[in-house]
């Protein structure tokens, strides 16, 4: 961390932790890097990725992202982080350094619909998995129907779909909602959210990054939940 006032926040920051358990959650788009146009060029500066390598090396650090984790780790390119894609539905928790005591897969998410693996040195939590075929089709029938909108784009994040409309024109955009809609209107498994000029399209399961971030917690361990 090279820049001065960077450098201030830090040591401010490091000040006020003292004594605390502290834990850094981080979005990526809009948080880690700025807001552009093509969701595929939105890169992480050198220094940002310094900083963030800084701070994990102090605090357990997490990036919870709507984007696919892969896309995430393929930006960030940062081990020791953890990372959770399609808005918290694709957890991967490294076992260590922080999360030295975790040795076993834990119960408390180990229900019918989630996938939890322990793989050598981490951990995959899924929670929609049964979900990834339905999403597959669905990825194809909206590249087709949007196919003819200008600027309209598809973006696959694995457990839920992102529809871009940033570069849509303003008189395409309601019969691009009219296509998204009609996608799931039979399909009661999925809903709809909405954020920066996209539209997405995620199973209609009760996970979001919140219950991510909880469930992090939770496998750092009792002393990171209860402070
Ligand atoms: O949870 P996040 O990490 O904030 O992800 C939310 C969406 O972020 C990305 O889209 C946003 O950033 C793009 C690149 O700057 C921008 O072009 C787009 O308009 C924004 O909505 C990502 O591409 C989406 O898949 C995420 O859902």
């Amino acid at each position: 961390m090279k820049h001065p006032s960077a450098l201030s926040k830090f040591e401010g920051m490091m000040k006020e932790a003292k004594g605390k358990r502290i834990v850094v959650f981080l979005d990526y788009d809009g948080t880690l890097s700025p807001i552009v146009d093509d969701p595929n060029k939105a890169f992480m500066s050198d220094a940002m990725r310094a900083a963030v390598r800084e701070v994990a090396m102090y605090f357990p650090t997490a990036i919870i992202s709507g984007r696919c984790r892969d896309k995430v780790y393929e930006f960030v390119q940062l081990k020791d982080v953890y990372y959770a894609g399609s808005h918290g539905m694709d957890i991967v928790t490294p076992v260590g350094p922080h999360l030295k005591m975790m040795t076993q897969l834990d119960v408390k998410y180990q229900t019918s619909n989630a996938i939890q693996h322990k793989m050598n040195d981490i951990i995959l939590f899924q929670p929609a998995q049964e979900y990834l075929p339905a999403i597959q089709e669905i990825v194809k029938v909206l590249e087709e129907k949007t196919k003819r909108i200008h600027g309209a784009m598809v973006e696959n994040n694995r457990f839920c779909i992102s529809v871009h409309f940033r570069r849509v024109r303003e008189e395409d955009y309601c019969k691009l909602e009219e296509q998204v809609k009609s996608v799931v209107k039979d399909k009661p498994q999925f809903r709809i959210t909405r954020g920066r000029k996209v539209i997405e399209i995620r199973p209609s399961i009760k996970w979001d990054k919140g219950h991510a971030l909880e469930y992090l917690l939770h496998n750092l361990g009792p002393a990171f939940l209860h402070w």
